[in-house]
């Protein structure tokens, strides 16, 4: 990897800044949040120094030591010792310390020196350390440690200067004399000895404030009351429920209309054919009836980045422990699950840092069951088109509350999926009891949150002109060829291949109350769920005429009965996965057993529940 460059290699805690540092440095856009955790695999940038010097730096997974008990800390410690494939031996770590919470960094400290590799460790978080009353003898902690120290404050401008001069120093003096690899994996007690060492180097270097944070303490008693924190949880999501259907409601009306103008535009520009059909009903009704959720995908980021930033998710974490203990999950389980609410994809990802196999296993198998925002679009639509958007008791409005139950629903069969997976393969075993971190409470920095909402606005944007856009050609094609034969009668649309599609799959979809322009989209739908939104604006489009295309909303509410709305909703929450989610299951389980299970048992869910949803609510 090294080509020359100068190598160096970020490694410390978990939420000490690694990754913080790694973007001031490099100028990438790595996640960044206020929770252990966030990084689960190496990434890798390149920056120049002052001095002119080309180097390439390593993020790294946090970790407390080098024992590699979780997948993640297993990256960070191959590493470290040289034993990653393709990755060469950092001529250079950087030990990041969040210099608020000395312990447990120092023993790593420590730990890391024992790799007899160069190193340097970088007191991060200085502002905060400062602004608490933290004072630190740079050079006796230097001399006590026996590497180089130096400040830093990652998330400001200047804050990494020191830091680039010393690595600079350093460079120039290369190579070092070769020392002796002395690390082997430390036992409990070796553990305990050095943290005894890291414990005598604090007192003898590092004067602490009086009083620790209090006001991390005084929010906390609060937030982590067992009656009060799960009221204030429940409150807070939902108000971003509501949120996302009251204030996202006119930036949706005005996208939509101007999807409605574009489509207007072509259709009096060009002449009626082929080409104005593909505009008119394939990319605009079909991609911009995804489109038109941007905002609702907006809001629901901006309320989960500044959660993480604020330092709330870690705590969430720690009052769900209990209920999440009780259906077999680990409470590490719960950031993975909770960013599984964005996407499956990162959410399975972050179950690394679940050392348990089994753990870890049942989190994979159950995080797609958490409503990812990919089906915010399909819920938003159905539910816009026959949910009234009423006010109950004054002031929630109903619609919001659907999409809570939603989203409650999905929470709820993750958790009886997990209970039961607990039940029938591994009655005999206890979860390790859970031990997460809480980080102090920062106030959100609003680069980094606008930063954020920007990236995940333009990776949703990206996908609707990628992956969207093309399943939208494919389905324009199957639903206007062939034509119909001279003289025929009905729309064209009869005649198509995706008819015969749809019709040949109406026998098995039928008993859920879906016709046969569902049993079209759905196929799409499986390889991301919005396509499905897509599809129907495509098929309705072409069936219906311009009207149909400007308002496919309305267009449903008068096509399907509401027994059939509820049906598909009751569908998506299972929504046997998408082929993205599928791929990282297999890649994550190292098995393609687990990936069909995966699809087989969402399937089935999926199928029972829409069964069982149709036909309740057409007793009613
Ligand atoms: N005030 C202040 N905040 C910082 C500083 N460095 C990082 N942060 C904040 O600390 C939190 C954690 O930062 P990350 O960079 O994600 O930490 P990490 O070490 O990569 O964490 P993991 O990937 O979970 O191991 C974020 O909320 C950052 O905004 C700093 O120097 N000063
Ligand atoms: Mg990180």
């Amino acid at each position: 990897m090294s080509t020359g460059s100068f190598h160096l290699a970020l490694v410390g805690a978990p939420n000490s800044g690694k990754t913080s540092l790694f973007n001031a440095l490099t100028g990438s856009r790595q996640k960044v949040a206020n929770y252990p955790g966030v990084t689960v695999e190496r990434k890798a940038g390149v920056f120049v120094t002052p001095a002119g010097r080309n180097v390439s730096l390593v993020d790294l997974p946090g970790t407390y030591s080098l024992r590699g008990r979780s997948p993640d800390e297993e990256i960070t410690r191959d590493v470290v010792l040289g034993r990653f494939p393709g990755e060469a031996l950092p001529d250079l770590m950087l030990c990041v310390v969040d210099a608020t919470n000395l312990r447990l960094a120092f023993r790593l400290v420590l730990e890391l020196k024992r790799t007899g590799r160069p190193m340097m460790v970088v007191l991060n978080m200085f502002d905060i350390a400062q602004r608490r009353g933290v004072s630190v003898d740079i050079d006796k902690l230097s001399a006590e440690l026996g590497v180089p120290v130096v400040t830093s404050v990652a998330v400001r401008k200047a804050g990494t200067e020191e830091l680039l001069r010393r690595t600079d120093e350093f460079a120039a003096r290369t190579p070092q004399p070769a020392q002796d690899n002395t690390w082997k994996t430390l036992s409990i007690a070796e553990l305990k000895g050095l943290q005894r060492e890291a414990d005598r180097i604090i007192a003898a270097t590092i004067r602490l404030p009086e009083k620790p944070d209090s006001l991390t303490t005084r929010v906390d008693a609060v937030v982590l009351h067992p009656v009060a924190g799960l009221l204030i949880l429940a409150l807070i999501l939902f108000v971003m429920f509501q949120a996302v259907f009251s204030w996202a409601q006119p930036l949706m009306q005005l996208l939509s209309d101007a999807f409605a103008a574009l489509g207007q535009l072509v259709n009096d520009v060009l002449p009626p054919g082929l080409l104005q059909s593909f505009l008119q009903n394939g990319v605009i009704s079909g991609v911009g009836s995804v489109l038109v959720f941007l905002p609702q995908i907006i809001i629901i980021f901006l309320f989960i980045l500044l959660l993480e930033d604020f330092g709330y998710m870690a705590r969430a974490a720690f009052l769900m422990d209990r209920i999440m203990g009780g259906a077999g999950l680990h409470g590490r389980a719960f950031i993975p699950l909770l960013s599984s609410f964005a996407c499956a994809i990162p959410g399975i990802m972050a179950t690394r840092v679940i050392d348990n196999r089994r753990d870890r296993l049942t989190t994979i198998l159950v995080a797609p069951l958490m409503t990812c925002s990919a089906r915010i679009p399909v819920y938003t639509l159905i539910i816009s088109a026959f949910i009234p958007a009423t006010q109950i008791w004054g002031w929630v409005n109903l619609q919001g509350l659907v999409m809570f139950g939603l989203y409650a629903v999905g929470i709820a069969s993750a958790l009886g999926v997990s209970f039961l997976i607990k039940f029938f393969m591994w009655r005999d075993y206890a979860p390790a009891p859970f031990m997460l971190e809480l980080p102090d409470y920062k106030l959100p920095r609003l680069k980094s949150i606008a930063l954020g909402v920007y990236t995940r606005a333009k990776m949703f944007l990206y996908r609707a002109g990628t992956t969207i856009l093309s399943m939208m050609v494919l389905i324009w094609f199957l639903a206007s060829f062939p034509q119909p034969p001279a003289g025929a009668e009905g729309p064209a649309i009869n005649y198509s291949l995706a008819a015969m599609i749809g019709h040949a799959l109406e026998p098995l979809l039928a008993p859920l109350g879906f016709n046969w322009q569902i049993a079209v989209a759905l196929i799409p739908g499986m390889a991301a769920r919005e396509v499905a939104v897509a599809a129907l604006g495509t098929v309705y489009a072409i069936e219906g005429g311009k009207e149909a295309a400007d308002q496919i909303g309305q267009v449903l509410a008068t096509q399907w009965s509401l027994p059939t709305a509820l049906s598909l909703l009751a569908w998506y929450i299972f929504a046997p996965q998408c082929a993205s989610t599928l791929a990282v299951i297999r890649r994550e389980t190292g098995s393609t057993k687990w990936m069909v299970v995966t699809f087989v048992y969402m399937f089935a869910l999926a199928y029972l529940a829409s069964l069982l949803t149709y036909n309740v609510a057409r007793m009613f």
